[in-house]
């Protein structure tokens, strides 16, 4: 596998910004993760750029920074954002960039690896089971269709993990 950048995509608390840190390692590839370029871009929080300007806006940023990695990225491991895939058109876009591996995390994993996480505005409510099941089961089909890979995460080490991409990749 030579000179081709691996995308990873999933529901928050999947493992993408984890386990990208250490393939990029493995790979000697650099790492960049759209949450934390976004952050450091707007200079503020996720957090905040939802409460101050709604989730539409965060998406226009997601599409715009996608759209200034696609051309220039190369031997990087891109951690995406859990909706970066939502869209049709990132869809595509993430497609040309590299190959796309999807993590995958049951409700039950995801609610555990995020209980009393307070980074996440989307799970910052009544009831983050029932959020976290209905957009699970809303988004499922659009990771489904934009991976190239898909590794099942439950009951796995993140080492583990990388070691299974390691495996799968070409
Ligand atoms: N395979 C795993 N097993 C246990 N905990 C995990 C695993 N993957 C991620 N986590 C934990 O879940 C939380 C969210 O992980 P993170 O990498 O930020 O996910 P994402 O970027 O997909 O939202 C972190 O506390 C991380 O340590
Ligand atoms: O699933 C989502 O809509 C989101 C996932 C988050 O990233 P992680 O998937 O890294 O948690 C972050 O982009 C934002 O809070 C919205
Ligand atoms: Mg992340």
């Amino acid at each position: 596998m030579k000179g081709k950048n691996i995308i990873l995509i999933g529901f928050m608390g999947s493992g993408k910004t984890s386990v990208g840190k250490i393939l990029s390692e493995k790979l000697n590839y650099d790492f960049k993760d759209t949450d934390e370029m976004i952050e450091t871009l707007e200079d503020t929080t996720i957090n905040n750029i939802f409460r101050l300007h709604g989730e539409e806006f965060f998406r226009d940023l997601e599409t715009t920074l996608l759209l200034s990695l696609k051309d220039t990225m190369r031997n990087t491991v891109l951690s995406t954002g859990g909706g970066m895939p939502v869209r049709e058109s990132n869809r595509k876009i993430l497609k040309e960039m590299g190959q796309v591996v999807f993590l995958r995390a049951s409700a039950d994993s995801i609610l555990k690896r995020l209980s009393g996480d307070t980074t996440r505005p989307l799970l910052k409510n009544k009831n983050p089971k029932e959020t976290a099941e209905r957009l699970l089961a809303q988004r499922t089909p659009y990771y489904e269709e934009a991976a190239d890979v898909i590794i099942d995460t439950d009951n796995k080490a993140i080492d583990d993990i990388v070691g299974e991409i390691l495996n799968a990749i070409k």
